[in-house]
């Protein structure tokens, strides 16, 4: 019946050249087929030349028109955390003052508690293997929680999302937890979240079974959440927010939506896809140093004999950036700075030798020339491994930062976007008259072919 499925649904891709269908919303030189207008992210890659060409050109990243770097190399510069500041100002469009900005951490402290029992009830008793999966069924199990969950204001939408951005650390702790403990036999540890502490803080004290960290470890991470926050309207994550938010349903469907669509492994599911491909690439590679064994396994990925056989080597490629993707450039001088002086010099090295190699092998292997940067997810695994963050959270950690720029999203949706979302597909079927049961034929391929032929 699969094989009946796959005859049934096949589009000859000849049609949608023929009606100039923008196959997943993307022009014919690559770029990305306009579909909205957004005052929170800016993410640019390319330039369009005087003859409508792309241009490849040094990524740079925007939150409300500051730039990346900048927002990062102040945090660091001022020793102090920075995801808490680029909430509000993905939020509210401002830098918040020091006032501002202490009433608001003040105000998200107040909700880190999940609410009585949700730990209990929601978590630890339908544990999932995916943290992504339960971190989705968390949110969407909230609804039940709020008093008030399907009004659309602004600012019911506003407290509802800072509510969630409260509560994700927890949820995330301890999904993390009741996986670790069911799946894994490891030790149960619920440890509350602290009013006091950054997100940063309150991650590392939950997940650990000490609850102990060192200042270094939580800004490091703490930096990981700020480049992760917000990347534009276009993402795939990001524009299922604007679509679903379009229909006027509820916060937790919109966010549990979002969740979904960043799990996927071309996604935000990257980063775990990068773990996996290279713990696959070290059981088939005796001495990672080796730079032709290395070559051959990239080969075999791309030609699908190697890895999931998905031909993809992840971490690589992006829709928009082309020479370098800003987030990419950051995680990698993190990851050069933390691997030093320990055992983890030749995986950084590692990464280094993916980015650098997968344009020329790709080109060897399917004879065209694509330019193809590093995107976040490449150097982002190895960041945690160096931090001592286990690799299951390493997507949800994504999700978790990355509720900013949703939240965001979803009140400018709500704000301006004013019209459902509801492109148009052309229907390429063959019309039927309808066959009473009695004298239907089971399914035929040799017919079926015949008649669309
Ligand atoms: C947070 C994020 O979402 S960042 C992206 C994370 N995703 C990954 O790292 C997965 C690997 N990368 C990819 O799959 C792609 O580069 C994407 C989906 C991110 C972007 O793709 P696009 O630039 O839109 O390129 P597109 O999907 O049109 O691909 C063009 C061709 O290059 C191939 N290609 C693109 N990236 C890669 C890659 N990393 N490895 C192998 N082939 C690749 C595609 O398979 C496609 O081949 P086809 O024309 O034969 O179908
Ligand atoms: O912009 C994209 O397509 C994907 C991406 O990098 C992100 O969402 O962070």
């Amino acid at each position: 019946m699969s094989q009946q499925l796959e005859t049934i649904n096949y589009i000859d891709s000849s049609l949608y050249k023929k009606y100039d269908v923008k196959r997943g919303l993307r022009n014919s030189n690559g770029t990305g087929v306009l579909v909205g207008l957004t005052n929170i992210g800016a993410v640019e890659g390319y330039k369009i030349d005087e003859n409508k060409n792309k241009v490849p050109i040094k990524g740079k990243l925007y939150y409300r028109g500051y730039e990346i770097q900048d927002l990062v190399k102040s945090y660091i510069a001022e020793d102090r955390f920075g995801f808490e500041e680029v909430t509000y100002l993905l939020i509210f469009g401002e830098l918040p003052t020091k006032s501002q900005l202490n009433s608001f951490k003040e105000y998200i402290s107040k909700k880190r508690e999940l609410p009585p029992d949700f730990a209990r009830d929601m978590i630890l008793t339908t544990p999932s293997r995916s943290i992504m999966n339960k971190l989705a069924r968390s949110v969407l199990a909230l609804y039940c929680y709020d008093e008030n969950p399907d009004d659309t204001s602004i600012t019911n939408v506003l407290r509802q999302s800072i509510d969630l951005i409260g509560y994700f650390p927890a949820l995330l702790a301890y999904a993390y937890q009741a996986k670790s403990s069911y799946f894994d036999n490891k030790t149960l540890h619920i440890r509350n979240p602290l009013p006091e502490l950054s997100t940063a803080e309150n991650i590392l004290r939950m997940l650990r079974p000490h609850g102990k960290y060192t200042d270094l470890e939580a800004k490091c991470l703490d930096i990981c959440l700020v480049l992760h926050a917000e990347h534009g309207g276009g993402n795939n994550s990001a524009f299922t927010i604007h679509l679903v938010s379009s229909s006027g349903t509820d916060t937790y469907s919109a966010i549990s939506a979002g969740i979904g669509a960043l799990k996927g492994p071309k996604h935000g599911g990257a980063n775990i896809q990068v773990i996996k491909m290279i713990k696959d690439l070290k059981a088939n590679v005796k001495d990672i140093n080796d730079h032709k064994a290395v070559d051959e396994y990239l080969i075999k990925v791309l030609k699908k004999q190697a890895n999931d056989k998905s031909g993809l080597i992840y971490g690589m490629g992006h829709a928009v950036y082309t020479l370098s993707d800003p987030r990419a450039v950051l995680l990698k001088g993190l990851a050069k700075k933390l691997a030093e002086n320990t055992d983890h010099v030749d995986d950084y090295l590692l990464c280094e030798y993916i980015e650098e190699r997968t344009e020329e092998l790709y080109e060897q292997v399917h004879g065209t020339r694509k330019t193809m940067c590093a995107n976040v997810d490449l150097y982002s695994g190895l960041v945690y491994t160096l931090l001592n963050i286990p690799h299951d959270i390493a997507t949800p950690l994504f999700a978790l930062a990355r509720l900013s720029g949703w939240a965001a999203h979803r009140i400018e949706e709500l704000s301006s976007g004013n019209k459902l979302i509801r492109p148009a597909y052309m229907s390429v079927a063959e019309k039927k008259e309808f066959v009473p049961l009695s004298k239907r034929e089971p399914f035929s391929l040799k017919d079926f072919l015949n008649r669309t032929k």
